[in-house]
Order: structure tokens, then C-alpha cells, then sequence
């Protein structure tokens, strides 16, 4: 059984079919790279699994679970952390405080507790504030943990997204276009970076993403899609090579050619 397994989802918004029937399967521990040229569905698919939209048809599962339709607040519960491309950070608060947002989000304890300070409350309190400090230092936050998020760059605050969503240790990471505005160096490191999140955290990571080369290099399996459907499911070799995925990325116009 896959870790995640989408099943013949459609959604469609209007009269527009933004995704027309597209099944694959992500297994544990692995990293798989959703592309496609610009309007192929990717976005569409991802706030799908992350609970954002609801499938007009078809069913996701995970974990051998039916989550379809679930709401975005159960997916941490689950065991799916997310990031987002235009980043969803506490923009006043500092790189720590954000990163420890994202354990207030996973913890147990109910409001009551929270408001009357049992004990379990401050266990999991101490054990959100050792695993945020062990975060920034594998992310390589430390310099800045006190810093207001808002004054790092670009790249530097997808970074405390990323952590934010670890914090909760997922089983599935999802990261939508996580080498988007970052530099030729950053998008090294970040490569680098999801080998070793993987193998510190021992989870599996789908990345919906239009660097070419940062996809090839760091996924087990691509899956591409074109106009809503799945036209490839393979290694990166197989799907680098696939005529499908060729004539999508060049010869769509415009948008396809902006994407390749
Ligand atoms: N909220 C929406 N309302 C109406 N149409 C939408 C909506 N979201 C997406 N679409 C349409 O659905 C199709 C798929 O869009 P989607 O954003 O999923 O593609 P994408 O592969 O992520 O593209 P990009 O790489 O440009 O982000 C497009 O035709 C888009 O215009």
C-alpha cells in the first residue's frame, strides 16, 4: 500500500476542468516531482491533497485512510505538512516563533488546558521549543532565529516555512514550487537540503515544482501532467525522455514554452 495514493480525481471550477481524472501514488520515503506546463493542473491537484479544494470525483487516500474532502485543518493530524508558493508566514513574528506556530498546530492539548497550564501543556511546550531549535540548526536558521521574519530574503523564509511544516513531523511533506525565486547556489543547497530532510525525518516529499533540472535531480518518480491528465508517471529518466512530455513542453505556445 502507497503512503499516498490519489485516485481518478476530477475538479473542475465552473465550466473549467482543471483536473480530468488523474490517479498516481506516492510510497514512503520517496520524493516525487508533480510537473507540467503552466495550467496543467499541478497547483490544482496539490491544494486537492492538502485539503484546500474538495474532488468533484475520485478518492485520496493516505495512509490507507480515505481523506478525500477533508478540511485543511485535519491534514497536520494526518500527517501532511505543506508549504505554499507565496509563502504563508507570520510576517511580524521571528523565525523561531513562526517555526513554533507550526507546533501549536499539531499539539494535543485543548484550548482548557492551554488556558490552565497542565502539565502536559508545558511537556509539550519544552518538546515543541527543543525540536524548533533542532530544526534551525538543520536548516541552517540559527544566525537569524530572533530575527523578524519579514527582514530575511526571499529564499531564507522559505526556509522557516519548510521548518514550520516539519515541526509536526509529517509523514508526507508537500511543497509547492519550493525553488521558486531562488538563486542558481540556493537552489543547490535546497537540493541538497530535501535529500537530508528526507533522511533526518524519514518521510516522503511531493513537490509541485517548474525547475526542471531541481525536479530531475532530487525525485524517485516524476508525474507530469498536460491539460488536467496524467501524460507520464516514471523515473526522471523515463519521464525526461517521454514524447508526451517533449510535445507538452514544446509545443504549447507561449505559456508551454515559458514553462520549459
Ligand atoms: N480557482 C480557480 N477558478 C477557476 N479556474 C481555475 C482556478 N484555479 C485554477 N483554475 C484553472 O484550472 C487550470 C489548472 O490550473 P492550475 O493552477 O492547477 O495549473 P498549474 O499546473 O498549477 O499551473 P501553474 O504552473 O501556472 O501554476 C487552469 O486552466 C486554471 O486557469
Amino acid at each position: 500500500m502507497a503512503l499516498l495514493e490519489v485516485e481518478d480525481i476530477v475538479i473542475r471550477f465552473g465550466g473549467v476542468t482543471a483536473v480530468a481524472g488523474v490517479s498516481f501514488a506516492v510510497e514512503d520515503r520517496q520524493i516525487c516531482g508533480l510537473i507540467g506546463p503552466n495550467g496543467a493542473g499541478k497547483t490544482t491537484t496539490f491544494n486537492c491533497i492538502s485539503g484546500i479544494y474538495r474532488p468533484n470525483s475520485g478518492r485520496i487516500r493516505f495512509a490507507g485512510q480515505d481523506i478525500t474532502g477533508e478540511p485543511r485543518h485535519r491534514m497536520t493530524g494526518y500527517g501532511i505538512g505543506r508549504t505554499f508558493q507565496n509563502l504563508a508566514l507570520f510576517r511580524s513574528m521571528t523565525v523561531r516563533e513562526n517555526v513554533l506556530a507550526g507546533a501549536h498546530a499539531s499539539g494535543r492539548s485543548g484550548f482548557i488546558a492551554s488556558a490552565l497550564a497542565l502539565p502536559q501543556v508545558r511537556r509539550e511546550a519544552a518538546e515543541a521549543q527543543a525540536r524548533a531549535s533542532e530544526l534551525l540548526a538543520l536548516l541552517d536558521l540559527n544566525r537569524v532565529a530572533d530575527a523578524p521574519v519579514a527582514a530575511l530574503p526571499f529564499g531564507w523564509q522559505k526556509r522557516v516555512e519548510m521548518a514550520r511544516a516539519l515541526i509536526s513531523r509529517p509523514k508526507l511533506l508537500l511543497l509547492d514550487e519550493p525553488a521558486g525565486g531562488l538563486n542558481h547556489g540556493e537552489v543547490d543547497d535546497l537540493a541538497a537540503l530535501l535529500g537530508e530532510i528526507r533522511r533526518n525525518f524519514n518521510l516522503a516529499i511531493l513537490l509541485v515544482e517548474h525547475h526542471m533540472s531541481l525536479v530531475m535531480r532530487v525525485s524517485d518518480k516524476v508525474v507530469a501532467l498536460d491539460f488536467g491528465k496524467k501524460i507520464a508517471d516514471g523515473t526522471p529518466e523515463q519521464v525526461r525522455s517521454d514524447p508526451e512530455v517533449i510535445r507538452a513542453y514544446l509545443g504549447g505556445g507561449d505559456d508551454h514554452a515559458r514553462a520549459a
